[in-house]
């Protein structure tokens, strides 16, 4: 079928959003799938100045707001970085931050991305 205008997604919007369904993958009690909500974290909104998640991202992919792969990266180190500020070290959120990032930028390597294709030049 013939894609209208509107359904044809830029090269890099396709790329984004398999990054982040693999990255999401990784976080399967969904600790970072929807904003941190201050009732279930006290003081969270005022400690941490650029809330993140991966809603968001994907909201900011449809919207075409990441204009090259560095940006949507650094994003996803924003998510990971904020629960690690936030969650005291050994607490399941901060863990789990840990090991996402670290999971997260292995996939997100050049020679894990270059056969991607020249999209990322
Ligand atoms: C979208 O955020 C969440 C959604 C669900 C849960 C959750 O199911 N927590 C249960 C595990 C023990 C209660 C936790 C969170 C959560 C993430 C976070 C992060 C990412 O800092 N957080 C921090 C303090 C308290 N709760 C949370």
């Amino acid at each position: 079928c013939v894609l209208k205008a509107s359904q044809k997604r830029r090269p890099l919007s396709r790329l984004l959003e398999q990054l982040l369904r693999n990255l999401e993958k990784r976080d399967p009690n969904q600790f970072f799938a929807w904003p941190v909500n201050d009732n279930f974290a006290p003081g969270y909104s005022t400690i941490i100045r650029r809330p993140m998640d991966f809603s968001t991202i994907k909201q900011k992919i449809d919207d075409n707001e990441y204009k090259s792969l560095n940006c949507f990266i650094s994003d996803f180190k924003l998510m990971c970085n904020n629960a690690m500020k936030y969650n005291k070290p050994g607490t399941v959120y901060h863990k789990a931050a840990k090991r996402l990032l670290h999971i997260g930028l292995r996939q997100l390597t050049p020679q894990k991305l270059r056969p991607l294709g020249a999209i990322l030049t």
